[in-house]
């Protein structure tokens, strides 16, 4: 079992609700005599912090923890993005302190576990306690912290105490905590979330010191930083041959002294974690995206028509927005092929049945909005969020935004970039990110394909910067509905300088403004190309200029990919990341630095995304200055 697994495991065994064993549950001696076994407070966080914890989540979780559930222990941050740990630490400091004030505890507990969870519709819990297990002996108390508000942001959802003292029931709004002990006297459970994505973080803590988290998390959070280090030094700067030796940084907690701040401070954020997205994106040739619009077989392209993608029968799944124009293309698959349901129920896997990485994208709740003679509709959102805007907008010909667009706000793990357009097509653009990669090795080599439950927890922060000079500039394809490369249009075959993209992307803009065409992103990996080639989605020319574009796949480039709608169905532009992990924080950063989870066009998520390494160096600052602190602090918490 993966170390940053393990944790979350002993989490996941304690959940199915049965007490397995009579002696486990009993109230810590210390904890026998309490004033109170439980509490709800207020206010633990702020709004602020809670959004970006939220932010934290939703680019760095994993599946599998349980059905429904996404999460992000602090074992995965610290290995995929660890510079997201300052709000987590910092969140997580208050959590703690609440909870010791509240109980009387001061100083006497160590985190045992601490981890952020998206709990998306269908998500439930039944009557259990936390330390219904022997092996979990040591968890003594529990703090749950509402990252988000039921009602607003997910429906149902309650926490509920079985019996007991008051409260009995606790309604999660943002900033509230409740704590508990984590003994037999609060047996709890959680109702199911109907819609949207309840978000918490999750702690539990110890008296006993040994039990403490914090040693296992400071020891990958070392290597983590340690391998930036020599990597940076051994690439970026191989002259200085005395620098180029693996640093000598302790390993264990307690020994972070050893880090070289300062060097830390000045190379890792240049060098592997780049600029954000990459600066060139290619506009449509005039004209592109008129003609119908196909969803799952159905005309809708210009034409008036209610189309509802979100349960009126026309696109029986969500398969829409992995596929990208595969559910414009015909249907058959999502039909037939009896994938997901609509609002991403049991998801047999676009692409390869159970295939976790894919599901994992599909919980990443992207979902396709397809405009058509002036309906616009959805795709519900795998999280189960009823649509908060009417079925059917007003769609101004020639402006921007039909009224309305500016409340759409349904998820914030939603990224789409739509625009009305007189006439309807949508394009998707899609984070397209090597399989091999995913796991997030920075050295290059052989890709791997992850396991799936790692994924997510690789380290990021591979070049892209290097990737920007790198872009594969490519369009595609023909207009025959199976594209093709005879047909390609000049203007994506030829690489094209980033000056004339700049004046392009202008152009684009402009184009934009003018609200010519509609476009989500999703997120794909890019061995799905394939198959979108296969369907015709995009055509062979593109996958190879793709693919040359990276050099070999081993290679740290990113691509920026327009292709043109095949056949009027729909279009999409690929921007390639090397890896899962940064290609999830670019475009979740996007959502959380413009408070939005819709943005009306490519550029504007380019544009969010630019302000990531700003954000990324700034917290990373943080946790280089706090990381002394915070080690003596664990180390204080685990008793040395
Ligand atoms: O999310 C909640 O409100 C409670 C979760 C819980 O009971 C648990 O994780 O054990
Ligand atoms: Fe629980």
């Amino acid at each position: 079992m993966d170390v940053e697994n393990e944790a979350i495991n002993r989490g996941t065994h304690s959940h199915d609700g049965t007490e397995v064993n009579a002696a486990a549950g009993h109230p810590h001696a210390r904890l026998a005599q309490l004033p109170a076994v439980r509490t709800v407070l207020d206010g633990v966080l702020s709004p602020e912090l809670c959004r970006e914890l939220i932010f934290v989540l939703r680019s760095t979780s994993t599946i599998g923890y349980r059905p429904h559930v996404r999460s992000a222990t602090i074992h995965d941050v610290a290995t995929t993005a660890p510079w997201l740990l300052p709000p987590l630490i910092r969140a997580r400091h208050a959590v703690l302190s609440a909870v010791e004030d509240a109980f009387g505890l001061s100083l006497e507990l160590a985190v045992e576990f601490s981890g952020l969870m998206g709990w998306a519709r269908g998500a439930m819990l039944g009557w259990h306690h936390d330390a219904n297990r022997e092996y979990l002996s040591q968890r003594h108390l529990s703090a749950v912290l509402y990252l988000n508000t039921q009602g607003e942001d997910f429906g149902a959802g309650d926490f509920r105490f079985k019996d007991g003292p008051e409260p009995l029931r606790v309604a999660p709004r943002v900033g509230r905590l409740v704590a508990y002990t984590a003994d037999r006297r609060n047996v709890h459970c959680v109702e199911e979330v109907a819609w949207g994505e309840r978000c918490t973080l999750t702690c539990w803590f110890s008296l006993d010191p040994s039990a403490s988290e914090d040693p296992p998390v400071l020891q990958r959070l070392c290597r983590n930083l340690t391998t930036w280090r020599s990597l940076h030094v051994l690439s970026a700067q191989p002259e200085k041959e005395s620098e180029s030796r693996a640093p000598e940084v302790g390993l264990n907690p307690g020994q972070a002294v050893a880090f070289n701040v300062p060097v830390l401070r000045h190379c890792w954020w240049q060098r592997y974690l780049g600029p954000g997205l990459p600066s060139s994106m290619y506009q449509l040739p005039a004209g592109a995206g008129e003609g119908p619009v196909r969803v799952d077989g159905v005309d809708v392209g210009g034409q008036s028509g209610d189309v509802d993608l979100s349960g009126g029968g026309k696109v029986t799944s969500c398969d829409a927005e992995w596929t990208g124009g595969a559910a414009a293309e015909g249907g058959s698959e999502g039909a037939a092929g009896g994938r997901g349901t609509v609002g991403g129920e049991e998801r047999g896997g676009v692409g390869r049945e159970g295939d976790l990485r894919l599901e994992r994208l599909r919980h990443l709740g992207l979902f396709v909005v397809a405009t058509a003679g002036g309906m616009r509709s959805e795709c519900q959102d795998g999280l189960g969020t009823p649509p908060r805007v009417p079925r059917k907008i007003p769609q101004p010909v020639g402006t921007t935004a039909p009224p309305g667009l500016d409340k759409i706000n349904s998820t914030g793990s939603t990224v789409t970039v739509r625009l009305e357009s007189p006439r309807a097509w949508f394009t998707t653009v899609a984070v397209a990110v090597r399989p091999g990669d995913a796991a997030g090795d920075v050295t290059s080599g052989p890709a791997k394909v992850p396991s799936s439950h790692s994924l997510g927890t690789g380290v990021a922060g591979t070049p892209l910067a290097d990737a920007v000079g790198n872009v594969c500039n490519y369009g595609s394809c023909s207009n025959s509905g199976r594209g093709g490369p005879e047909e390609s249009p000049a203007w994506c075959q030829e690489p094209r300088d980033v000056k004339t993209q700049e004046v392009e992307d202008e152009e684009e803009d402009n184009q934009l403004e003018e609200g010519r065409s509609g476009e989500d992103v999703w997120v794909g990996l890019v061995d799905e190309l394939e198959a979108a080639v296969e369907k015709g989605t995009l055509c062979q020319e593109g996958v190879k200029n793709i693919m040359r574009s990276g050099g070999n796949v081993a290679d740290n480039d990113a691509a920026v990919v327009r292709l043109m709608p095949v056949g009027g169905l729909a279009g999409c532009a690929l921007v390639w990341f090397p890896n899962l992990s940064e290609a999830l924080l670019a475009v979740q950063f996007a959502a959380y630095v413009r408070n939005v989870d819709r943005f009306r066009s490519v550029m504007q998520v380019k544009e969010a995304s630019k302000e990531f390494s700003v954000y990324a160096h700034m917290r990373m600052e943080e946790l280089l200055k706090d990381l002394p602190k915070w080690q003596s602090l664990g180390f204080m918490l685990s008793g040395g």
